[in-house]
This record gives structure tokens, sequence and C-alpha cells, in this order.
């Protein structure tokens, strides 16, 4: 018998044994929802308050503010089972600017039928269980929302096979359709990743956020730069690099843009946002826990920091099981699962600091208010624009690019190597 832990479930703590705690909730950190939440049951007061400092930092010198939203919303949660919580970025206040203060949503979520249903009622089962996450944030006064890579529907990538193209839809499809209907009724800015099916260009294949601005319309896309080719992440079977460069979306409540997914890995795809005046980056995400979770917490908070300004990090949730066994090219036996998708979506700040992570295994709304103000302000305490050095850069790029082009190494003399 294990050692009596705390466990979380629909936001309530129980108290069960280690072992049953794990077989409870498949992809929970020992029966706890966020390595936040285990270290907030299973260390004292204080020390989880300076554990807390370390791992998620100060926002203008303080530990981030939990905010309080309406009972609409937190029955919604309860109601529906996902994970609700909210926090406020500050920023410091200024003499000549007014604050800047938006509130944005995130929203994680399992597929909603098993991927042998029928594609219309996969979709619109995912459809439907998003809505009152959806709801939630409306009822929270949520100005931009974002939704996870390819929402709407399973993601069949690692399978190869070329039925799973048929959820591809237009960029004013079905899922635009539903999303525009929710932008207008809650006046909020809705970024929806959908995998795009180009009619008027051959029925080319993308994968895109439609980003719909808060009366319902389509503001632009944007189209995934980089395409993994990484484990079962075997994407480029399906869709093409991206055609439409790093845009920002000048929208009511601010500049926002989307890093799709494995762009997250390419510094430049950041900078390429924040040079173009990005101030909320999403990071819309599929992605699983064996390939990438150490990486998950530290990419985003990074980009968020280099470039000053806030990064919206969304990941899917749950195991997704398909019809037919695939490999991997790995030299593994073949399996019907992608893995364990860990959820875990959260803000980081251009400050360092972040919110702690939604539920590793269950579907989730976070919220945050954010003064957009904190982008410059540290952009004027790093001063990381002014010191980059770009000119260094655009010369090295431009050598690089050539196809006589010779890395520039210095060898020590004594290593007396033979030319
Ligand atoms: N969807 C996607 O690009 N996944 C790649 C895996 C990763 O970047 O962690």
């Amino acid at each position: 018998m294990g050692s009596l832990q705390q466990r979380e479930e629909n936001g309530e703590a129980s108290v069960v044994t280690e072992e049953t705690a794990i077989s409870i909730s498949p992809g929970s950190i020992h029966g706890f929802e966020s390595l936040h939440r285990l270290l907030e049951a299973n260390l004292k007061p204080q020390i989880f308050q300076e554990v807390s400092r370390l791992l998620l930092g100060l926002n203008c010198g303080r530990p981030l503010e939990r905010i309080c939203l309406p009972e609409a919303a937190t029955s919604l949660s309860a109601e529906n089972n996902f994970d609700l919580q909210a926090f406020s970025f500050h920023a410091d206040k200024e003499l000549l600017r007014q604050q800047r203060v938006v509130r944005v949503g995130l929203i994680q979520n399992s597929i909603a039928l098993p991927t042998t249903a029928h594609f219309a009622d996969q979709k619109n089962a995912i459809m439907q269980k998003v809505k009152p996450m959806i709801d939630a944030a409306g009822a929270s006064g949520v100005n931009i929302i974002c939704l996870q890579e390819a929402w709407m529907m399973p993601f069949a990538f690692c399978t190869r096979e070329k039925k799973w193209c048929e959820f591809a839809e237009p960029v004013d499809g079905e899922a635009t359709q539903f999303l525009q209907e929710l932008a207008r009724k809650y006046n909020m800015v809705i970024v929806n990743p959908i995998l795009e099916r180009d009619v008027s260009h051959g029925d080319t294949i993308w994968n895109t956020a439609v980003v719909i601005g808060n009366h319902g319309n389509i503001i632009g896309i944007h189209r995934k730069n980089h395409i993994p080719r990484v484990g079962d992440f075997n994407e480029s079977t399906y869709y093409m690099e991206g055609n439409t460069g790093h845009p920002v979306f000048e929208t009511a409540y601010g500049k926002i843009a989307i890093n799709i997914c494995y762009g997250r890995h390419h510094p430049l795809n950041w900078l390429a946002f924040g040079l173009n005046g990005a101030e909320i980056v999403f990071n819309p995400s599929a992605t699983v826990g064996e390939l990438s979770e150490p990486m998950w917490p530290i990419e985003a908070r990074n980009a968020a920091i280099a470039n000053s300004y806030y990064v919206g990090s969304i990941n899917r949730v749950g195991t997704e099981v398909f019809p037919n066994p695939f490999t991997s090219g790995d030299g593994k036996p073949q399996h019907s699962d992608f893995g364990h998708f860990y959820g875990s979506s959260h803000f980081s700040a251009p400050d360092a600091s972040c919110t702690p992570s939604l539920s590793r295994h269950r579907d989730g709304l976070m919220v945050s208010d954010m003064d957009l103000n904190l982008c410059r302000q540290l952009k004027d305490k790093w001063g990381f624009r002014m010191t980059a050095r770009y000119e260094l850069y655009a010369d090295l790029f431009s050598k690089y690019l050539k196809p006589d082009f010779t890395p520039q190494v210095i060898v020590d003399p004594a290593l007396q190597k033979k030319i």
C-alpha cells in the first residue's frame, strides 16, 4: 500500500492511495492534475511559496495573482468536468499611457467520440464538447480565445492514412461558422486552428489558424510554417509548409500572432512574429509526453522573455486510439495510439513569470488578464530589441544560404590538423 496522497477530481481534493489515484486518472501525475497541484498538496506552505517563486517567477515583484470568475463560468466547469483556472498579469502604472488590460483564454480538449465513429459525428461531438468552455469564457468576459491545433478532429497524422484528409475544411467551413456565431455572441476574437482545404488552389491541404474578429468576421489566416518529421508526427504526409509568412493580426483587443505547434522549436519563428509587432503569440499544439514534455514549459517561456510578448501555449489532452496499427520507423512494435497528449496549457509573460498549467488529463479553460503595457516595459528594461545586432545575423544568413558557405571556425593550431 503506497503513502496517502491528496487527489483532486473536478477541482475537489480527496484522499486516496497513490496506487488507486494512478489507476483512476490515467495521465495524472501521481493522482494530481498538474505538477503545481502535486507540489501544493505535498509541500509545507512556506516551502511551496518559495518553490513557486522559482518555478513560476514573479510578476511586478509579486506572485501571480489568481482571479475569481463568475458563477456562470464555474458552474459550467463543474457540470462539464473541465479544469478552469484564472490569473492576472500586471504591469507597472505609467504616467503617459493608460493600462491596456485584455482578458485572454486558452482551451484544451480531448476528442469526444472514438476515432471509428462517422467523421461528421466526431467533428460535431467535438464542437459540442468545446461549446461550454467557450460559453464559460464568454461569461467571464474573455476578449480573445485560442483553441488547440486541429481542434476539430483527432490527431490522425500518425497513421499516414489518407482518409483523415476528409476532416479538412475551407477557411470559411463548418468550424469557422460555428465559432463565428460565438465570436459575435460574446464580442470575442477567436483563433480557430483547423486542417484547411484550399479549394481554389487544387484542394491543397494546410495546417491553418483562422483569426475570427469580435464581430464574427474573418480577419485573416496563418498557415503553419514548420512541419514535424519526428516520432509519429507524420504531418508532412498530409499538408504543406505554410506560405503566409509571419502575420500579426491587429484586433480590437491587441496585436496577436499564431506560432503553430512545432514552430515553437524554432526561435527565429518566434522572433519573426515579434519583429512584426505581436503582443500575444498563441502556440496551439498537439504533442505527447514521451516526445516533448520536458521542453514544453521552457520553450514558450523563453520565447516570451526573448521577444517581450505574452505567449499562450495550448496542448490537447487524452490518448487517441486509431483503428489500424502503425509503426514509427524506429524498430519498436506497431501500435494503435499516439501516446498521451498531456494538456498543460498555460500563459507565459515577457517578465519571465508564467501561470501554473491546466490539467494534464482533463479538458480545460485557462483565463488570464494581461496588461499589454508589460511588453514595452520589458523592452525598455532589458533592451533585447536594441541590443540584438540583427545586421550580424543578416550577414551570416546571407552567407549561409549560399552553396559555397563554409562555417566560420578558427582551428587551434596546436591541434596540428592535416588539411
Ligand atoms: N503537431 C506538431 O507539430 N507536433 C510536433 C511535436 C512537437 O513539436 O512536440
